[in-house]
């Protein structure tokens, strides 16, 4: 059910048109977000559905009635409205301030404060949690309790429809999330509708069942926070360069902003800006500027910015419960920044370690691998399997890329990096020892794709691509000459 309904609503001031034919719908229990660049005509929006300004041209229906047929007493009730800057009430303490939330509810002639009133004021003092504060004066609270004293007052107002513009004003971070935790969970419960005025993208993405853009007084989109947030969208409306990426936990769009940045390095050789020590004990790369990261690594796992990789050497009876925290301390213990490091083990000779650099037309590649077999797990059979790994066998596996790889790319990178590896294996006729057939890997193995970020882009890294041919070719040949090194080593042995 539309509780709100704008038809073709136009405004300007004087001779300035600053909204122009706006048309949309708001339902019943909705959180609407609304959302633009400063002077896209959002407050002038919400003011003439507050009726603070008169309608100029077009049609607000307010529950299918139209807005102007509404005393301002009458709308009160419904109406709730939070403005972007309230004048401080001097004088007043919290209570009285939100008191004055019930003006909508008292009778006109001999006004009489009820026991409802005073309930109504508690409560709303309550949900702001200011309870403690209530017989402060306004102006002796912080900007942002002094906001939530006039959230209280809205809400003392028991509305159907609250109107806030910019409502996490001056709130920090914990209690912006706790008031939209609850005008969420109002809306629903409550079936409250809340129209609201945000300048913060993310929070609007999280908490909007939908979402207006508004770009010099005309709507660009109302649609849910997943089709609106997009990046070509929001370059068109903000005109500012943005990233969409998936929010980590829930299933919304996030947006990041791309700093304009000065990148000293662009012209330096990859092989220039790697430092590599090795020992016995671990081998670690060290890059001159951070390398976007995707890894299955112990340390470092998922997509993270790195200046240092180490491929650390463990007894083949390294045995610990909790093995992230383990390798975590051991690199604190050699200075080593763990929210910046790609941290992986194995048990193999690092002196065994195959180096491939490849220098191609528009960018150069990097690759490590240490390769064990003692694992070796043919992938179609491990189910057969019930035992976990034993033995000294991992096949770790690093590619520094000179370039910018997108999401897609690092993905195929993966892959493709995986297949080649596979390909080694399977040309080294590497068994698995337990079921006779070729192995396709170690049960334990660990691929870090690490990229510039800078010069050429990448779409993608399959097979059939320049970047995708480079990896293979570079893994392959890497992966073989461990794997040889690996194996003669143990025949010395025996
Ligand atoms: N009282 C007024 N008289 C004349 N022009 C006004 C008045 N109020 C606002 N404007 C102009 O109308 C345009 C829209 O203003 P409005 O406050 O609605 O934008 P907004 O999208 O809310 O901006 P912000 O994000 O900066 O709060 C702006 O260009 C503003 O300068």
């Amino acid at each position: 059910m539309n509780v709100l309904e704008v038809n073709n609503v136009s405004y300007r001031y004087h001779d300035k048109m600053v909204l122009q034919d706006v048309t949309f719908t708001v339902q019943k229990g909705e959180l609407f977000g609304i959302l633009g660049p400063n002077g896209s005509g959002k407050t002038t929006l919400l003011k003439l559905l507050s009726k603070e300004l008169s309608l100029q041209t077009g049609m607000i229906f307010l529950n299918g009635k139209p807005l102007v047929s509404f005393s301002q007493k009458e709308l009160a009730r419904l109406v709730a409205v939070l403005p972007q800057s309230v004048d401080t009430t001097f004088g007043y303490t919290v209570k009285e301030t939100v008191e004055l939330g019930r003006y909508a509810h008292q009778g006109s002639l001999f006004p009489k404060w009820t026991e409802g009133d005073e309930q109504a004021v508690i409560k709303a003092i309550e949900q702001v949690e200011l309870l403690d504060k209530m017989e402060e004066g306004i102006d002796q609270l912080s900007g942002g309790e002094r906001q939530r004293a006039y959230l209280a007052r809205a809400l003392a107002q028991e509305p159907d429809i609250l109107l806030l513009d910019e409502p996490t004003n001056h709130m920090d971070i914990a209690q912006q999330m706790k008031l939209l935790d609850r005008l969420s969970k109002w809306t629903k419960e409550k079936r409250l509708t809340v129209i609201a005025i945000f300048h913060d993208m993310n929070l609007a993405s999280l908490y909007c069942d939908r979402i207006l853009f508004l770009k010099q007084g005309s709507v660009i989109g109302v649609s849910e926070p997943n089709d609106m947030i997009e990046e070509s969208t929001l370059r068109n409306v903000f005109g500012a360069p943005v990233r969409r990426q998936a929010h980590p936990v829930v299933p919304n769009p996030i947006v990041t902003f791309l700093p304009e940045m000065e990148l000293p390095e662009r012209e330096k050789e990859l092989r220039d800006r790697l430092t590599i020590e090795k020992s016995h004990e671990r081998i670690v790369v060290t890059t001159s500027q951070p390398f976007k990261v995707l890894s299955s690594s112990l340390v470092g796992a998922g997509f993270q910015w790195a200046t240092h990789f180490v491929n650390r050497h463990v007894s083949k009876d390294y045995r610990c419960d909790d093995a992230e925290e383990e390798m975590k301390q051991y690199l604190r213990s050699h200075t080593l920044d763990v929210k910046r490091t790609i941290g992986m083990m194995t048990a193999v000779c690092l002196e065994d370690a195959a180096y491939v650099y490849r220098k191609e037309e528009t960018f150069s590649l990097f690759t490590i691998v240490t390769a064990g077999i003692g694992n070796a797990v043919d992938a179609a059979k491990a189910w057969e399997r019930d035992e976990s790994a034993k033995g000294v066998g991992t096949i770790n596996i690093i590619v520094f890329i000179d370039g910018t790889l997108m999401d897609a790319a690092y993905v195929q990178a993966m892959m493709t990096a995986t297949e080649a590896k596979t390909k080694a294996l399977y040309d080294e006729r590497i068994l698995d020892p337990k079921t006779n057939t070729m192995a396709t890997g170690t049960s334990t193995d660990c691929i870090a794709i690490a990229a510039s970020q800078m010069n050429t882009v990448f779409d993608y890294a399959g097979t059939i691509t320049p970047l995708g041919k480079a990896i293979g070719r570079s893994v392959y040949e890497a992966t073989r000459e461990a794997l040889r090194r690996y194996q003669q080593r143990r025949g010395d042995d025996q």
